[in-house]
């Protein structure tokens, strides 16, 4: 038996190194194995099973070694219904403090039609092999595989057998995902009030996700009698997976006025091991999974996000903090609203008054319709951009670029409020460009710097170009972002040559004396 006596206690018993490892592709290395485990008994999982030793040398050293390992936790490992396997199992687990035998066989028509079993010789089967793993291990789970598909009157038979066997704890799989909460529930109770013995020990509930109901069942289970959990973490599992730990357990937290039972999890460390999980089994985490998706603490819409910035009760049922997550992110996108974007340029250090921030948020819709997401990089990027009073300004561009020839750009700018078109060649589509605009505003400016950085992620990316242009000894540098390069390198090289102009002007009147024959460019 586990050390919980707390009648309101959910044991939480972990199985992502065991029946999450089973996911096809999920297997870890002896080292994440251990790793994983050592996070597991750190965030006060009351029982890991860390593997079936049977099944490899492999799995037994795992095991073996995280039994030696273990802090807090129970290490168990799994066993099928023969001595080999139980001993297998007890050779590995023994090595820890507290360890648990689970064996299993399936008892559902089906299942038993497997090994070719009558009823009555896997009755014996499990009388003898669970005696076996008692008699070497004081605690011992026993699983009727399939249960849920099981006919009752023999579950309660083989279940009282295991009992009078020496199980301290009763699993009820749902190896296939095929009960509903309402069965799940009423399955779990019967079991308890019609099996003799059944209060002297502990019945745990193992769900498939195969319907989508596996956290559902598993808490209906605990409303039935169930006092264990099983669960992996991100829910990871045979097929669709199985309950996932972080689920129940946030579950039972949350709604702890309805489901009046806790369990010993510190749920601070729910992100991290999450994380941890996902990356060492290569199965990434669905966005809008429940609790450890990326957006399950995340709103882009702008009434949601006014309503967060009002009160974030309006719009989350738990704190971030509390799965240990910095806080909830207002991620920035064509659904935003003002509140929001005023929030994040404040969070920025952008003071902006109600004025500024109707333009800004015009340029912003702009972006985010050509984005999926505006990041903080990009608002910074939007925020140097107020060139309203510049004389060379960007109307419009062209370029024609590829393999087998010179590139081709043609460029409109406005000059103090005329338009210029200048069409000119060029080794790819920048120098082409940057001769346009030279063509059109002759200069000798000579450029020293010119650099491309991709400040967000993805191909959607805004390029950020930074233009260093040197001319008479005065410098300017100009900047500029934007998804699309060449447009970026346009806007940085033009904002550069305002610069100039502006640097002339102050100079002294008169400083800036060229001039422009509109007529030779168009
Ligand atoms: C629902 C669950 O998650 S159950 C756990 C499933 N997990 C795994 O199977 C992962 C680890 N498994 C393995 O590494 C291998 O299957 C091993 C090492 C256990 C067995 O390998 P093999 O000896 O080659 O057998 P194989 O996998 O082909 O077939 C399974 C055998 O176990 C038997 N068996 C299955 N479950 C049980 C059980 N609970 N008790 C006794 N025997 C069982 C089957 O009848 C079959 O026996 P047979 O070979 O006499 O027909
Ligand atoms: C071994 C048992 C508990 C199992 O994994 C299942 O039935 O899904």
């Amino acid at each position: 038996m586990t050390n919980v006596t707390d009648q309101d206690r959910v044991v939480i018993f972990d199985t992502t190194l065991r029946d999450g490892e089973q996911s096809p592709g999920a297997t870890m290395t002896h080292d994440e194995k251990l790793e994983i485990a050592e996070l597991l008994d750190e965030m006060g999982v009351d029982i890991i099973e860390a593997g079936f030793p049977i099944a490899s040398e492999g799995d037994f050293k795992a095991v073996s070694e995280i039994a030696e390992r273990s802090k807090n936790s129970r290490i168990c490992g799994l066993a099928r219904a023969n001595f080999a396997d139980i001993d297998r199992c007890w050779e590995a687990v023994k090595h820890a403090e507290k360890n648990r035998i689970h064996t299993f066989i399936g008892t559902s028509p089906l299942h038993r039609a497997i090994p070719n079993l009558t009823m009555d010789e896997m009755a014996d089967k499990i009388h003898e092999t669970v005696t076996h793993a008692r008699n070497l291990c004081e605690n011992v789970q026993w699983s009727p595989m399939d249960a849920t598909r099981t006919e009752w009157d023999y579950l309660c038979r083989v279940i009282e057998i295991a009992i009078k066997a020496g199980a301290t704890t009763i699993n009820i799989p749902d190896t296939v995902g095929y009960t509903a909460p309402v069965e799940s529930a009423d399955l779990i109770k019967r079991l308890i009030e019609t099996v003799p013995g059944a209060d002297e020990v502990v019945f745990a509930t193992h769900c498939h996700n195969d319907l989508g109901m596996a956290t559902a069942n598993s808490l209906a289970a605990v409303a039935g009698g169930a006092r264990q959990i099983e669960c992996t973490i991100n829910g990871l599992g045979e097929r669709a997976g199985n309950t996932a730990l972080e689920e129940v357990v946030m579950a039972l937290r949350t709604r702890n006025d309805i489901m009046p039972w806790h369990t010993g999890i510190d749920t601070t460390k729910i992100m991290h091991i999450s994380r941890r999980v996902a990356t060492v089994a290569g199965f990434p985490v669905q966005f809008n999974k429940a609790i450890v998706g990326k957006n399950a603490f995340a709103h882009e819409s702008g009434i949601h996000q006014d309503g967060m910035l009002k009160n974030r009760e309006n719009f989350e049922i738990m704190r971030p903090e509390d799965i240990g997550l910095s806080g909830t992110s207002l991620p920035l996108g064509k659904h935003s609203g003002r509140a929001a974007l005023r929030d994040k340029l404040e969070t920025l250090g952008f003071e902006v008054g109600d004025n500024q921030l109707k333009d800004i948020f015009v340029r912003f819709k702009d972006l985010a319709d050509r984005k999926k997401e505006v990041f903080d990089d990009d608002l910074i990027a939007l925020m140097s951009l107020d060139d309203d009073d510049d004389r060379l300004q960007l109307v419009s561009m062209k370029v024609t670029c590829g393999t087998g020839g010179q590139a081709e750009s043609t460029v409109e700018l406005e000059f103090d409020g005329k338009d210029v078109i200048a069409t000119e060649h060029g080794d790819g589509p920048v120098d082409a460009t940057f001769k346009a605009i030279r063509a059109i505003y002759p200069n000798k400016a000579h450029l020293q710097l010119y650099q491309v950085h991709a400040v967000t992620e993805g191909t959607d990316a805004q390029a950020t170009v930074s233009v260093r242009l040197e001319e008479d000894g005065m410098i300017a540098t100009g900047q500029s972002a934007n998804t699309d390069t060449v447009v970026a390198s346009a806007k940085a090289y033009i904002h550069a040559l305002n610069r100039l102009i502006m640097r002339r002007e102050k100079a002294g009147p008169g400083a800036d004396t060229r001039e422009i024959s509109y007529k030779d460019l168009t």
